[in-house]
């Protein structure tokens, strides 16, 4: 029988410092005053670009990743970058979004694990990490800290903003915190604030990485290898990855077909267990469970609507010429999310419905209808 956890995998997959850049560039963007009021003192991004900035710095565009991505949006796995690009194709020169034209932007979003400041990076004035103590910080936050990169760049206004799921939260609070900064967004699979279910699923998550004996109240990056909070955070995978999928999807391709080899009925597994273990073997290895918890309890604080008179008030703040889309088969951020953002943002065409099984995560996976939208979008 295959082992059901990975006995060896370091600590945390988080980047850390002296670790390969790869690809990374790095901004240091100063402090950073907090919703809450707290500050983050000397904040620094890591992203990566792509293209050239043109003279007047008009030819901008942020893409922004979902909640275990990165500023590896195209390009290979290899030092430094555990994972291959994220969404690979839709950056490049001639793709949709056109590095032949286009200067591309990704970082690393605020208390993420790749390189951005985040509970992995040092406590200010003491060697260990942030672990547990880092700040609870809010989508507007992670907004915030990109503005300030955007400053630090040279780019007063994106040409385009482009993001899916938490990336598209980001881009919907660009749109409503700095009108005159966005000129085109696209806004993939993502909501206006997050709903009672997303919640809901998230908080489960974070409550089966605290309970990890080996989460150490956040405190497990000097742990040896195989001891950090894997097991919660690979149930919290395993609970987020079938929300990304469809039912039907599931039903198809595995039903109740047992693993080769296995029999569920005498202590063995389904293939959909062993699918799920798979990708939370892969998870554990390039992630890190305290920016796990960080990055969803933002998402858990999306509401663009929150100070600012509701969520149609929010909404009607944007100038940016919008294209929202969602995929019919999302059970995690169903239609009905991106309709609202259409109707209520002013300058949206109607919601762009693709069709797809693969659930939320069709906004990755079918790069082509995506790619068409965005680069529609960007004109
Ligand atoms: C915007 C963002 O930030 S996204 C975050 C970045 N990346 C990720 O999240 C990576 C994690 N993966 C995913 O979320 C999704 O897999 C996607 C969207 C990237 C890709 O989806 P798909 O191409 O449909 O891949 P799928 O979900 O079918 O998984 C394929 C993997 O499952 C494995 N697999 C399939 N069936 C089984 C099984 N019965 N037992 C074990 N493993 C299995 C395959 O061997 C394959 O392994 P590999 O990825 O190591 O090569
Ligand atoms: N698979 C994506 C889905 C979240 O939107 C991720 O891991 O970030």
């Amino acid at each position: 029988m295959p082992p059901r956890d990975d006995p060896s995998p370091p600590a945390s997959g988080a980047w850390r410092e002296g670790d390969d850049a790869g690809h990374r560039l790095f901004a240091g963007v100063g402090d950073v005053k907090l919703e809450s009021g707290q500050v983050i003192p000397d904040v620094r991004v890591a992203y990566e670009t792509w293209g050239e900035l043109n003279d007047d710095a008009s030819n901008a565009v942020l893409v922004q990743h979902a909640l275990t991505g990165d500023s590896h949006v195209v390009g290979d796995q290899g030092p430094g970058h555990p994972s291959p690009g994220w969404w690979a194709g839709m950056v490049g020169p001639g793709a949709p979004v056109d590095t032949d034209r286009y200067f591309v932007v990704a970082p690393n979003v605020l208390g993420g694990c790749q390189g951005t400041t985040g509970p992995s990076s040092a406590e200010p004035g003491g060697r260990r990490a942030w672990g547990g103590r880092f700040p609870r910080t809010t989508v507007r936050d992670q907004v915030a800290v990109e503005a300030l990169l955007a400053d630090t760049l040279g780019i007063d206004a994106w040409a385009g903003v482009v993001g899916g799921s938490m990336g598209g939260m980001r881009a919907v609070e660009w749109g409503v915190t700095w009108p005159d900064r966005v000129r085109s967004m696209v806004l993939l699979a993502t909501c206006a604030a997050a709903s009672a279910e997303q919640i809901g699923l998230s908080a489960a998550q974070i409550h089966a990485i605290r309970a990890d004996a080996g989460y150490h109240g956040g405190d497990y990056y000097d742990a040896a290898p195989g001891a950090g909070p894997h097991v919660g955070l690979g149930i919290a995978r395993r609970i987020a990855h079938i929300t990304y999928r469809s039912e039907l999807e599931l039903q198809e391709r595995f039903g109740r077909r047992p693993q080769d080899g296995e029999d569920p009925l005498g202590g063995g597994r389904f293939a959909v267990e062993s699918y799920l273990d798979h990708h939370a073997r892969k998870l554990v290895r390039r992630f890190d469970a305290n920016s796990y918890i960080v990055l969803s309890e933002a998402m858990n604080s999306h509401d663009v609507g929150r100070g600012r008179g509701g969520t149609e008030a929010a909404l009607a703040r944007v100038s940016a010429r919008t294209v929202v889309a969602g995929i019919d088969s999302d059970r995690l951020y169903p239609l009905w999310q991106q309709e609202l953002l259409a109707r209520h943002i002013p300058s949206a065409s109607d919601v762009q419905v693709i069709t797809s099984p693969f659930g939320h995560d069709g906004f990755l996976i079918e790069t082509g209808p995506v790619g068409s939208l965005v680069a529609a979008a960007l004109g």
